[in-house]
């Protein structure tokens, strides 16, 4: 899945590095220096001290942001399991075992095409066959044989099934073995795989084509599932354009596009996108109006002029859950609780930074929602150094060649060229990471899994 061409951190000098230690950054580089720093903890730290109020709500660390975002995920009410025909399945987490409707197989089969067999040989055969899909055959007796397909239902007191490859007849019609076919021999029996009540697969099993494919054949014909929550997208900013070229200093919309297909792969249902642009009162309309269970917006997160989301959210009296994340970029990401059972992940309106709290809040809520289960966490070693933020954890966009993660250029907050590359992010803990280095690493979800199948 690694895109060819793709470039490749430089060494420090980059220019990508140098745009990513932004001013607040810096001064957060001098603070450190004066042994002000704060690590990782909720204290609000000096490096946002510049920008911030005199009250500034406290900030939560990364990891802890994630566990927040799964735990308010679970403090809601049950989600009502439904039932939906197979094909409907695909992708969901089962809300009951799956538990074996029929013996499998369902009776004693034939595993070859050949003949049945009655005692030892030679046999005289029978005029008439038995195909798969025969309803029940007539007895053998010994010395007795019958023509026999894979699949079909082997006669009572059939004692082996002679495949055709080892059986020739002679000139009276008599069949003769050419190498033995002991007692039982390719004769599925009945209740081979499984008994009528046995459990197959527990509870939360997501469902694969394989789990499809054992559940038809196990006598379902729908399956008890855990839904899907619903998303309603809210893109805000005048500036944004849905075709053409920038021009007039708009831009275009990146995450309008972007956001459907990758909350679906994080296990979104049916989702919206409606664009707002910089307007309080349609926001707070939307947000009011919304009957889905996770409301995600982009922009307007920061304290600028147009940046309405922290009002909205006062106005509706919502609880914030997270209110700004330790994480670059991206760190005015929130999750609030709009009702109860609606949730709003507030995503920052610079691309990578909205892929972050993608990771960083959405991955968790919704996963958590659907009965997903989270990929196990796993680590490579970084082929160059990362820089870290002295403060903050980074998640910084990677492609893995063989048994390493290479870091990329283009991961500026505003940049998707290096994401758009990249197998996963890995995270970067304060105060950076050396080559050779261990770093978590989160997968993107096309990366294992393939276009195709990771967004059904
Ligand atoms: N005084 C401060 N200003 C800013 C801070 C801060 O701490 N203090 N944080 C900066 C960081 S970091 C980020 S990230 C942004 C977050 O801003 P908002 O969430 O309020 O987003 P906007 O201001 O609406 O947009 C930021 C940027 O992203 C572009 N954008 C927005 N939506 C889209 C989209 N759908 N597709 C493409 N690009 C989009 C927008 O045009 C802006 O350029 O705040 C910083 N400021
Ligand atoms: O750097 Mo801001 O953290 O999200 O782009």
């Amino acid at each position: 899945m690694t895109a060819r061409g793709v470039q490749v951190a430089d060494d420090a000098g980059d220019a990508e590095d140098a745009e990513e230690l932004d001013v607040e950054e810096a001064l957060a580089l001098v603070n450190e220096g004066n042994g002000t720093g704060t690590g990782n903890g909720t204290a609000p730290h000096p490096a946002q001290a510049p920008h911030a109020p005199a009250a500034r709500h406290r900030t939560t660390p990364w990891p802890q942001a994630r566990e927040i975002a799964a735990r308010a995920a679970r403090a809601g009410a049950r989600r009502a399991p439904v039932a939906v025909p197979l094909g409907a399945a695909l992708g969901l987490a089962l809300a009951a075992p799956l538990t074996a409707l029929t013996d499998l197989p369902s009776f004693d089969t034939s595993a070859m095409d050949g003949w049945a067999v009655a005692g030892p040989g030679p046999w005289t055969v029978r005029d008439e066959g038995v195909l798969a899909g025969h309803d029940e055959p007539e007895p053998l007796t010994d010395g007795e044989a019958v023509r026999i397909a894979t699949g079909a239902r082997v006669p009572q007191d059939t004692t082996a099934v002679l495949r055709s490859e080892y059986g020739r007849t002679d000139t009276q019609g008599r069949l003769h073995a050419l190498c033995e076919a002991g007692h039982g021999k390719d004769i599925r029996p009945r209740g081979q795989e499984c008994r009528s009540g046995d459990q197959l697969l527990p509870l939360g099993t997501l469902v694969t084509p394989a789990v499809l494919g054992l559940a038809a054949a196990a006598g379902y014909d729908t399956l008890t599932v855990i839904p899907r929550p619903r998303v309603d997208v809210l893109v805000l900013g005048d500036e944004l354009l849905t075709e053409g070229l920038p021009h007039g200093g708009r831009i275009r919309d990146a995450l309008g596009p972007m956001l459907p297909p990758w909350l679906r792969a994080l296990g979104a249902g049916d989702t919206t996108v409606r664009r707002i642009g910089d307007d309080a009162k349609a926001l707070h309309r939307a947000i009011t109006r919304s009957r889905a269970e996770v409301i995600v917006t982009t922009g307007g997160t920061a304290a600028g002029p147009v940046d309405h989301l922290h009002p909205t959210l006062r106005r509706i009296g919502a609880e914030l859950l997270v209110d700004g994340v330790e994480v670059r970029p991206g760190h005015p990401m929130l999750l609030a609780r709009t009702k109860e059972d609606q949730h709003l992940v507030g995503l920052p309106g610079n691309p990578l930074a909205a892929v972050s709290g993608l990771l960083t809040l959405a991955d968790p809520l919704l996963r958590t929602l659907a009965a997903h289960p989270a990929p196990e966490p796993y680590t490579l070693p970084l082929r160059e150094a990362v820089q870290g933020h002295p403060y903050d954890t980074r998640l910084v966009p990677v492609v893995l060649r063989g048994d390493h993660a290479v870091p990329l250029r283009y991961n500026g907050p505003a940049m998707l060229r290096g994401v758009a590359v990249a197998d996963a992010l890995a995270v970067v803990p304060p105060g950076g990471v050396r080559p050779d280095q261990e770093a978590e690493l989160l997968d993107l979800p096309w990366a294992a899994a393939g276009i195709g199948v990771c967004f059904t």
